[in-house]
């Protein structure tokens, strides 16, 4: 076993004491570098880069080698589930990801594959142990998955979309179809993530991108329960450590508190929430993860700056932060200004932690 040389991520999401504020960028690997887009064109296309444990693993490292980022995270994508699934994933250029076959109706549900993991998804456990490798011990792996709403909402409307039509029609009018789904959903991503954990895996995130588009009831009902009951079958102690886990529902703000007690390690925050009102109101129960707005990196690099000290100070001294984007880096930011807003938290963090 490698011993790891940076631990301060795992530990700030364990409340832990820290030398500064640890920090990685969610889509930190992706088309804002340019070697991102060159390897995507020597792959040849998005999922050619997932299904390959090479090319994975290269451009995993590429943020690592620019930044001196505390995480790496596994490139892949959450939609890899409802492609083993069987429902047929495919990427149009400039359009975002579609299925070929949706699930709208029981007999759709009934004919979903159930996918066996270790075979179906061997890809992605390859690329975790090939990226683990090539890290040598140098920071930890995050695995990750979708939330089963999340991913629900893809397999339902076929691909993204703007008002979930399809998806909330079912949820209304059908929810003993939608609990079907979710819940076999759940048991997919436990397998997953604990395969995840299993090949190399050192935290996971739970990607709830489309939470914070459901009512107050259904979110408890169609989201947060099935995230807990993922969070319940987790393996969490792995080379002789926990692996921490993150639940991220973008646009969660005002649930933090029933999100705090499904037995989370920590919580991600988009940029809409304040980092002192959420530490007011999960005390000492979870970490918390974020939570500068995206947009904030097209700025100038002293503007970057002046937001990164805003934000450690909404937080404030002591372990349990983990600086990130409030949600992915978008495609046309300068990798500069990426660089400019790490190395504002490596500057400026290292204050808040004199006490730790
Ligand atoms: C909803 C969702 C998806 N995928 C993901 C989510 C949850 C996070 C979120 O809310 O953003 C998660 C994801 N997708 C990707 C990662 C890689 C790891 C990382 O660096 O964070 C992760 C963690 C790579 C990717 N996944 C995708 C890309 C862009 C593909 C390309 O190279 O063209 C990358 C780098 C494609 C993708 N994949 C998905 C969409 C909607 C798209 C198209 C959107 C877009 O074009 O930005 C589904």
């Amino acid at each position: 076993m490698t011993k790891l040389e940076n631990d301060r991520f795992l530990r700030a999401l364990l409340k832990q004491p820290v030398d500064r504020t640890p920090i990685w960028m969610m889509r930190q690997a992706g088309r804002y570098l340019p070697e991102y887009r060159e390897s995507r064109a020597k792959a040849g296309d998005f999922l050619s880069l997932c299904k390959n444990a090479d090319f994975a693993c290269e451009v995993t490292m590429q943020p690592l080698e620019r930044f001196p980022l505390d995480a790496a995270i596994l490139f892949s994508d959450i939609l890899t589930i409802p492609d083993a699934m069987g429902l047929g994933l495919y990427f149009e250029t400039g359009e975002g990801p579609k299925f070929k076959r949706t699930v709208r109706s029981q007999q759709d549900f009934d004919q979903l594959i159930i996918p066996k993991v270790e075979d179906d998804l061997g890809y992605v456990m390859k690329a975790i142990s090939t990226i683990r490798h090539e890290l040598n011990g140098k920071v930890p792996l995050i695995g990750f998955s979708g939330s089963p709403w999340t991913l629900a909402t893809y397999m339902i409307e076929g691909g993204s979309s703007k008002d979930f039509r399809h998806s909330k029609a079912m949820l209304y009018d059908t929810p003993e179809l939608m609990h079907q789904l979710l819940d076999r959903l759940a048991d997919v991503v436990i397998e997953y993530l604990n395969a995840q954990i299993a090949a190399g895996a050192q935290a996971v995130q739970i990607f709830d991108s489309w939470g914070g588009a459901l009512s107050h009831r259904a979110y408890q009902e169609f989201s947060l329960k099935y995230m807990s009951k993922i969070v319940a079958g987790l393996n969490r102690q792995a080379e002789g450590r926990t692996v921490p886990v993150i639940l991220f529902s973008k646009g969660g703000g005002q649930w933090l508190q029933s999100m705090a007690s499904v037995g989370a390690d920590a919580l991600g925050l988009d940029w809409t929430t304040s980092l002192r009102d959420a530490r007011a109101l999960v005390g000492d129960r979870v970490a918390l993860q974020g939570n500068m707005d995206p947009s904030v990196l097209y700025a100038k690099p002293e503007r970057i700056r002046e937001e990164v000290a805003c934000i450690l100070e909404e937080y404030g001294r002591g372990s349990g932060h983990v600086f990130n984007l409030g949600h992915g880096i978008h495609q046309f930011v300068d990798p500069d200004h990426a660089k400019a807003f790490i190395d504002a938290v490596v500057e400026l963090s290292p204050h808040y932690h004199l006490d730790d």
